[in-house]
């Protein structure tokens, strides 16, 4: 293992600054090279600042321009037929895209992703300004991620979502399960990364921006833990085997959601983020 030099906060913000603002990888390691650094070294420093492995850096700078980003299909009413099950879409907003979908998963599925979950359980975290995972006093569950493909159930629940939403497997995050006890809430946030903080040429690295979320309930809560959508003045009730899709664009304030608290029982959820562009490779799977 080669243990990497420190970095002084000064470049490191030099390095974010300049890469939110648009200039290339290649473009920053040029300026790197003709202020001294030598070009292992700023390789290295460019690699572990932006957060990705050094090779993929290379791909990056040899890149001539990042791909398009893609969008999700919306799903439509009255029904998407998809992995030979029904799924209805119950309600359809304009702004925000939003789609309430019911029969997404059978009540097996959620049970058997319920199991999977609850052995490695751990106080949920988000994600903060520099990329890195935190403890965050505004969410108050217990959660964890898959990795993609990690299980059976989980590749098929995440086959099933990519031909719905008609977007690849591959752009989307690991699932994640949440757990919610009596009290317990997320509060009112956006999904999308904001370009205005520091980490975000780092947490758009990889993958590109957040561009939809699918909220699936695996149980049905005895009182509260509906998904909020404030700017609608819209709740929609957490009931097994049901979701919430709602799509965005950068900055956009309508799709402002919380996850209101549970009042009595639990709450169950599974999230899947999407992204703009491909985000993990599938060469373990
Ligand atoms: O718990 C909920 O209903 C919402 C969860 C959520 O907003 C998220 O996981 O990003
Ligand atoms: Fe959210």
């Amino acid at each position: 293992m080669t243990s990497r030099p420190p970095i002084r906060p000064e470049l490191r913000e030099w390095i974010l600054s300049t890469t939110r603002a648009g200039h290339s990888v290649e473009a920053v390691l040029k300026l790197m090279l003709e202020t001294g650094y030598d070009p292992r070294q700023s390789r290295s420093i460019l690699a572990s600042v932006l957060n990705m492995p050094v090779s993929a850096l290379d791909a990056h700078a040899q890149a001539p321009k990042s791909p398009p980003g893609r969008r999700t299909r919306h799903p439509e009413a009255p029904c998407m037929n998809v992995d030979g099950r029904r799924i209805d879409v119950s309600l359809s907003v304009e702004s925000p895209t939003l789609r309430v979908l019911h029969n997404l998963l059978s009540d097996e599925e959620c049970d058997a992703l319920i199991k999977e979950t609850t052995p490695r359980l751990q106080r949920a975290k988000t994600v903060d300004s520099s990329g890195k995972q935190q403890i965050d006093a505004r969410r108050t569950s217990e959660g964890m991620f898959f990795t993609l493909g990690e299980s059976a159930l989980v590749k098929r629940i995440e086959q099933r979502i990519a031909t719905l939403l008609s977007m690849p497997v591959d752009h989307g995050e690991g699932l994640q399960v949440l757990h919610y006890l009596p009290g317990q809430q997320y509060e009112p946030h956006y999904d999308w990364f904001d370009p205005e903080q520091p980490g975000f040429a780092a947490i758009t690295a990889k993958g590109g921006q957040r561009i939809a979320s699918l909220v699936m309930y695996l149980n049905t809560p005895e009182a509260g833990g509906g998904t909020a959508f404030p700017e609608l003045g819209l709740t929609v009730t957490a009931q097994r085997g049901s979701a919430v899709y709602f799509a965005y664009d950068t900055g956009d304030h309508a799709s402002l959601h919380a996850g209101l608290p549970v009042q009595q029982g639990e709450k169950w959820i599974a999230t899947k983020w999407l992204r703009e562009r491909s985000f993990q490779s599938l060469s373990r799977r």
